[in-house]
């Protein structure tokens, strides 16, 4: 285990900003920690890295208390906006973080490279896009080969393409067995891009679970997207009791349970359809149902 917390509370004066937090993230786990605004993300970050301490329960970081050398050695963080010297290049901003952590300073190609800042090495990072500027901190993050990375925020501001990159390399870690912990406002991109889901709300975790068990667990209404072939929508919304959209779709909302029966429905249709498409859940309408309360 890369990670463990045990009922894990902070309390600032005598407000618990986190109750009794416990989940562990094993090694080549990617976990997206979910929350709104305070909900006590970056505070649970601090305390992995051992920048405060917490009330009451335990903190393992690769089996040593956060904060101490082996902790410290094995982990990265990447802050949400990582601050670099604008009129260095990349190249020597990264010597200086190697020369930093005592490693040797030839360290700085391979890393940037594997970032994808090869060709970018020798220019100011004051002429970085935001994305570039992102992967300087990551191609930090990965000195010394971390087993643990913590990310908070990492792709906060990147376009699609720059976002889909840095989880590319995420995935890459991941599979040589670094765990890994991100924070993200960005629900739909951790959607795919993530193991397992923890949800903080006011400071308690109410879901900690695979997106396929959350989505079971929060049995919300599953979509049936049916395009009627041409002229034949009223009829097709008629005989399956669903909404006419426009002139072709018919939307059938169901539970899980329903959901075979409702495809033979469909299906025995015939030629009056053309297709049919099954939207489960976004993680949107399943973050928003623990985080109203509804895992409780
Ligand atoms: N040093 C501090 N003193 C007092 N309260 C604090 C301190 N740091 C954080 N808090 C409070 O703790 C709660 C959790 O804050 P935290 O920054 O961990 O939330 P977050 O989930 O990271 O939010 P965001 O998504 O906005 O970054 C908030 O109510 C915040 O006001």
């Amino acid at each position: 285990m890369c990670l463990t917390l045990s009922q894990v509370t902070k309390r600032y004066d005598d407000r618990t900003v986190l109750d009794a937090v416990s989940f562990d993230v094993n090694a080549g786990e990617r976990v997206a920690l979910l929350g709104h605004n305070g909900a006590g993300k970056s505070t649970l970050m601090k305390i992995i890295l051992g920048l405060i301490p917490a009330n009451e329960g335990t903190v393992s970081v690769l089996g040593h208390a956060p904060g101490s050398i082996i902790a410290k050695t094995g982990t990265a963080y990447l802050p949400e906006n990582a601050a670099f010297h604008p009129a260095l290049t990349g190249q020597e901003q990264l010597c200086h973080y190697l020369r930093l952590r005592g490693e040797p300073t030839k360290h700085a190609t391979p890393l940037l490279e594997r970032v994808g800042l090869g060709p970018a090495a020798k220019r100011r990072i004051g002429t970085y896009s935001k994305g570039m500027r992102q992967r300087v901190g990551l191609a930090q993050a990965l000195i010394g080969k971390p087993r643990l990375l913590v990310l908070d925020e990492p792709t906060s501001g990147l376009d699609p393409v720059s976002r889909r990159e840095f989880y590319v390399i995420l995935d890459e870690l991941a599979a040589q067995g670094t765990a890994i912990l991100l924070s993200s406002h960005a629900l739909t991109e951790v959607e795919a891009r993530t193991d397992r889901i923890v949800i903080l709300s006011s400071g308690v975790m109410v879901a900690n679970d695979t997106l396929a068990n959350l989505r079971r667990r929060a049995s919300l209404p599953i979509r049936l997207q049916v395009s009627a072939t041409t002229g034949n929508a009223d009829e097709v919304a008629s005989k399956l009791s669903g909404d006419r959209r426009n002139g072709v779709m018919v939307d059938l909302v169901c539970n899980s349970e329903e959901k075979l029966a409702r495809l033979g429905d469909i299906s025995a249709l015939g030629s009056l359809v053309e297709d049919v498409d099954v939207i489960p859940p976004s993680l949107e309408d399943i973050y928003s149902h623990f985080s109203k309360g509804g895992g409780a």
